[in-house]
């Protein structure tokens, strides 16, 4: 368990129409308010955006790829300027994940040993290993204010009796992720692995909380299947997780899915979607999806969401359609910051909506406006 100072995690308000609850998560670098989203940092940035851009969106955490800063610039080079915090001018709080999933995603000729994951840099083709000690040392160094284990991510559809070897190996790695962990001042979070299969994914929560972890993420979801087999492991999972300790659910997701899954408990997300989409010209609304390319926006002088208060909204439609049209770095920088800040005013309103005691109500809503479109 860390010291980092108090509690980690306090529930501030129960939904009383669902499971929904607003918390504070605790760390080294200042506090959280949950339900929470955090922008993906794959390489030590997000994107396109400065520092102050990100906290002017109200994100109060970010996440950074420890499988990328392994292999560059490495994480001894990260300590040797200060930190992650210090490296990339972000002083709030950060979470890396331990590399489990780009592993398995990424790296080129993965072999999977006891020992840890043997694979090929996706960069240079050099051979890696990764342990689950070499996880645990790697986001110290980093100096993150929560940690991920490492675990075992397998490709789903598959068969159980895969699912089940990989569930059993990533509790194993997560029993020596907490044995190598040191920091004090880092909080460390297990993974519910187990695919689709109820029991497995029960099974693997009684063995993590059984080592107790000072939160728990639930991962292997957002993998392709249906998200009514998402929100049924979610029924199943979430609940399951201590109360007082974080639920996070990683790479999850569209809007509709986030609260989907606060209704079902869940306190932390992250995802690629509000950036990745914003570089693709993809830009989220109240009304839905908007493609910036198109050639309806060409002279359009509205704002893209007339209701969001970010900078990318002082804008034109026709301006930004103009910089995607011309290949301009200031397209993606503009409707990356303002997805992002579309995904923390959505927040913003759950956690209201939770603190009202009418979160039910707020998701019936969106799930009327929002059918119609692929929010
Ligand atoms: O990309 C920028 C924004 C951040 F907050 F992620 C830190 C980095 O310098
Ligand atoms: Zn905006």
């Amino acid at each position: 368990m860390s010291t980092v100072g108090g509690e980690i995690f306090s529930v501030v308000r129960t939904d009383s129409q669902t499971l929904a609850r607003c918390g504070i998560l605790r760390t080294a670098h200042g506090i959280v308010h949950t339900p929470a989203f955090m922008p993906v940092g794959t390489q030590a940035t997000i994107k396109g955006l400065l520092p102050h851009l990100v906290e002017g969106t109200g994100t109060e955490i970010i996440l950074s790829n420890t499988y990328h800063l392994l292999l560059r610039p490495k994480p001894e080079t990260v300590a040797a300027l200060g930190g992650l915090h210090r490296f990339m001018g972000w002083h709030k709080p950060i979470l890396t994940d331990s590399g489990g999933f780009q592993v398995f995603s990424l790296a080129q000729l993965t072999r999977i040993e006891e020992r840890g994951a043997v694979f090929r840099s996706h960069l240079d083709g050099s051979l890696v290993e990764l342990t689950p000690e070499r996880a645990i040392e790697v986001q110290e160094l980093l100096g993150s204010d929560i940690a991920m284990v490492l675990d075992h991510v397998v490709a789903l559809p598959n068969e159980r009796s895969v699912i089940e070897d990989a569930m059993e190996r990533s509790l194993r790695w997560a029993e020596r992720c907490q044995k190598a962990h040191q920091r004090k001042d880092q909080w460390l979070f297990g993974i519910v692995q187990g695919g689709l299969e109820p029991d497995l994914r029960l099974r693997c929560v009684e063995e993590l909380v059984q080592m107790g972890f000072d939160g728990y993420a639930i991962g292997g979801l957002s993998v392709g299947e249906p998200p009514a087999e998402m929100y049924r492991i979610l029924d199943v999972v979430a609940p399951s997780l201590p109360a007082e300790r974080p639920r996070y659910l990683m790479g999850v997701g569209r809007p509709i899915d986030l609260l989907e899954a606060i209704a079902r408990g869940v306190d932390l997300f992250d995802c690629v979607m509000p950036t990745r989409n914003g570089r693709n010209a993809m830009a989220f609304t109240e009304a839905g999806p908007l493609r910036m390319r198109n050639a309806c926006h060409e002279r359009d002088p509205r704002p893209m969401d007339p209701t969001c208060p970010c900078l990318a909204c002082t804008f034109s439609r026709g301006y930004i359609r103009h910089l995607f049209m011309a290949r301009e770095m200031l397209g993606p920088i503009l409707v990356s910051l303002h997805n992002i800040a579309f995904y923390q005013r959505l927040l913003r309103q759950a956690r209201a909506a939770i603190e009202a005691g009418s979160f039910g109500d707020f998701l019936e809503e969106k799930r009327a406006t929002w059918s119609r479109t692929t929010m």
